[in-house]
């Protein structure tokens, strides 16, 4: 990983001018709980709140494919605005992208099918293929479409609620580098560390590298908060989660922390989501803050806040962890699931943020998910 000094991002000398130009920010509910306070309710955000869901979504995406939506920062930044503007309830909006444009960005294809979901038609074989990946990623010429998407959305927010940056995590891209798109066993990506270790861990290192620089280059265009989405980190052994994807993780948390404040910049809190990841011993490694740089943890809906809390203690907040199936539950079970998950991570202490425990599926009725975010308003206050 570079050191601080060699940020040769554009935002690096522009962003306090940019930061200058935006509306102060009227609801500040999420970044207290992610410093920690017992806020008066829960924030409430859904993770992939812009998505296939909502009707003005799909009428955008109809005439524009998934990656031109994520490249064009008028309509990135459009697709973030449409939950905020549907629901004045949530306490959050995350900038419309994707995790596998790290993967681009590292010069692979990624094809996005409508049935199928990410495909990569030259996956990474062997690691004699890491030498057709970019050696060096210029993060402004191959991603600066996000950082404009970040800007532009900062001001049509009008600080109605702070704007999350996100990016994967290195063993996350990794299996999708390496399986080609999604899959039920990682019998190719997991084979790799068994087979190959040493150079998992120099991909790791890379994928890393370009991700640092895509979270600092998000803040410095004006995102808020941070969160790295580790989605197939529980298909890790204990040992393998602390051998391989942690070590990374480490690098981008330090990296980004401390490259903001070689800037000047204030920094951000870093939310991780290890989904999947419900190990005592893994878990412990995650919840002391000032040593991962992590200050929030998600949760998936497979674990109880109470006996996690047990785990990690009161120094890390916790995110999540409705189970996403809940809004298929009628108002009534809505209301009933949302009022026994409030009391649960009431009696668990500590800052928490509410959200489902993995994305909302296409599916869901939109009014089902304003009535959640309405339930956990009334459920969660203290
Ligand atoms: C694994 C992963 C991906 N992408 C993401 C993850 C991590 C979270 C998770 O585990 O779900 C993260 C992501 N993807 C998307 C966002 C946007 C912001 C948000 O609203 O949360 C975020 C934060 C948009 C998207 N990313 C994708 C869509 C739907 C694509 C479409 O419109 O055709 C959206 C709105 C496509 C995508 N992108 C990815 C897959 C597997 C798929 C296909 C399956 C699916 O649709 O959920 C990779």
């Amino acid at each position: 990983m570079s050191t601080p000094q060699e940020c040769t991002l554009k935002g690096a000398s522009t962003w306090r001018d940019t930061l200058a130009s935006f509306p102060p920010l009227k609801n500040d509910l999420l970044l207290r709980a992610a410093a920690g306070e017992e806020t008066e309710r829960a924030p409430v955000w859904v993770m992939r709140q812009a998505g296939r869901y909502l009707p003005e979504f799909l009428a955008i995406r109809k005439d524009h494919s998934f990656f031109e939506c994520c490249q064009t920062p008028a309509l990135a930044s459009a697709l973030t605005l449409q939950p905020i503007d549907r629901y004045p309830r949530l306490d959050a909006s995350i900038i419309f992208c994707d995790i596998l444009v790290v993967p681009q960005a590292m010069g692979m294809t990624v094809l996005m099918q409508p049935e199928k979901g990410p495909v990569f038609p030259e996956p990474l074989v062997t690691p004699d293929d890491i030498s057709k990946l970019r050696e060096h990623v210029d993060v402004d010429k191959e991603l600066g479409y996000l950082f404009e998407a970040i800007t532009l959305t900062r001001k049509g927010l009008d600080g109605r609620v702070p704007l999350i940056g996100f990016c994967g995590a290195p063993w996350t891209l990794m299996a999708y580098m390496v399986e080609g798109g999604g899959s039920k066993t990682f019998e190719k990506s997991k084979g790799w560390l068994y087979r190959y270790p040493e150079e998992s861990k120099r991909l790791l290192e890379r994928v890393a590298r370009v991700c640092g620089e895509l979270l600092v280059g998000q803040v410095l265009a004006g995102a808020q908060l941070l969160q790295v989405f580790d989605s197939w980190a529980g298909e890790l052994t204990p040992h393998q989660f602390q051998t391989f994807a942690l070590p990374p993780l480490l690098s981008i948390a330090s990296y980004v922390h401390s490259t903001l404040s070689a800037l000047g910049h204030p920094g951000v809190p870093i939310t991780l989501f290890p989904k999947g990841v419900h190990s005592p011993s893994s878990l412990s490694l995650l919840s002391d803050p000032s040593a991962t740089g992590y200050a929030t943890l998600g949760l998936d809906w497979q674990v109880d806040p109470q006996e996690i809390r047990q785990i990690v203690g009161k120094t890390v907040n916790l995110q999540g962890n409705f189970d996403p199936v809940v809004l298929y539950g009628g108002k009534e079970g809505i209301e009933k699931e949302v009022e026994r998950v409030c009391e649960r991570w009431k009696g668990a202490g500590g800052g928490w943020i509410a959200n489902l425990g993995h994305g909302i599926t296409p599916n869901v009725k939109p009014e089902m998910m304003g009535w959640f975010l309405e339930c956990v308003h009334k459920y969660s206050k203290r």
